[in-house]
C-alpha cells in the first residue's frame, strides 16, 4: 500500500482540511500547480478558503461548534407553524443536495448543526447549506 493510503486509511476520521493539508503536502512533488483552486475532491476546501468561509458565515450567526468540525446557528421564528415550515423547506434542499443537517426544535426555535459526516468535517455542502438556511429563514 502507498505511503499516502497508509495515512489517508489510518486518518480516515480527520477533518477534510486536515486531510486536504497533508494529501497536498504529500504529493506537491508530483504536482506541477498544487494551489487550492486545483483540488481534485468535489467537496474539499482549502483550509484558508474554508476559515474565510466559516468568518463570513459568523456575520450572520453562525458558530463553530467545540471539539467538532462543525457549524451551529439557533434560529427563532415568530410561531410553530413557521419554524416547521422553514424545516419544510430545508427539508427538501437537504434531500435534494443530499446533505442533511443535524437539528433540534421546540416551538419557535430550530437548532442547526452542519457539518459533513462522510469525512469528519466541514466542507462545500454545509457551506452551501448554510447559505440556503440563511436565505429562506429571513423570507419566512
Ligand atoms: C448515504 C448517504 O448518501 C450519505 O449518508 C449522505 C446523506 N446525508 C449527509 N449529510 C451530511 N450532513 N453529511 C453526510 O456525509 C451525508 N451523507
Amino acid at each position: 500500500m502507498s505511503r499516502l493510503m497508509c495515512i489517508l486509511r489510518t486518518s480516515s476520521s480527520w477533518p477534510c482540511n486536515r486531510l486536504l493539508r497533508l494529501s497536498s503536502l504529500l504529493l506537491r512533488p508530483l504536482s506541477k500547480n498544487h494551489s487550492s483552486k486545483e483540488t481534485s475532491q468535489p467537496h474539499w476546501l482549502s483550509p484558508a478558503d474554508r476559515d474565510q468561509q466559516v468568518m463570513d458565515l459568523r456575520s450572520t450567526g453562525w458558530v463553530q461548534v467545540q471539539d467538532r468540525d462543525a457549524i451551529f446557528k439557533e434560529l427563532h421564528f415568530k410561531t410553530f407553524n413557521q419554524a416547521f415550515g422553514f424545516m419544510s423547506r430545508v427539508a427538501l434542499q437537504a434531500e435534494k443536495m443530499n446533505h442533511h443537517p443535524e437539528w433540534f426544535n421546540v416551538y419557535n426555535k430550530v437548532q442547526i448543526t452542519l457539518t459533513t459526516h462522510d469525512c469528519g468535517g466541514l466542507s462545500k455542502r454545509d457551506f452551501k447549506m448554510a447559505k440556503f438556511i440563511d436565505k429562506i429563514a429571513v423570507s419566512m
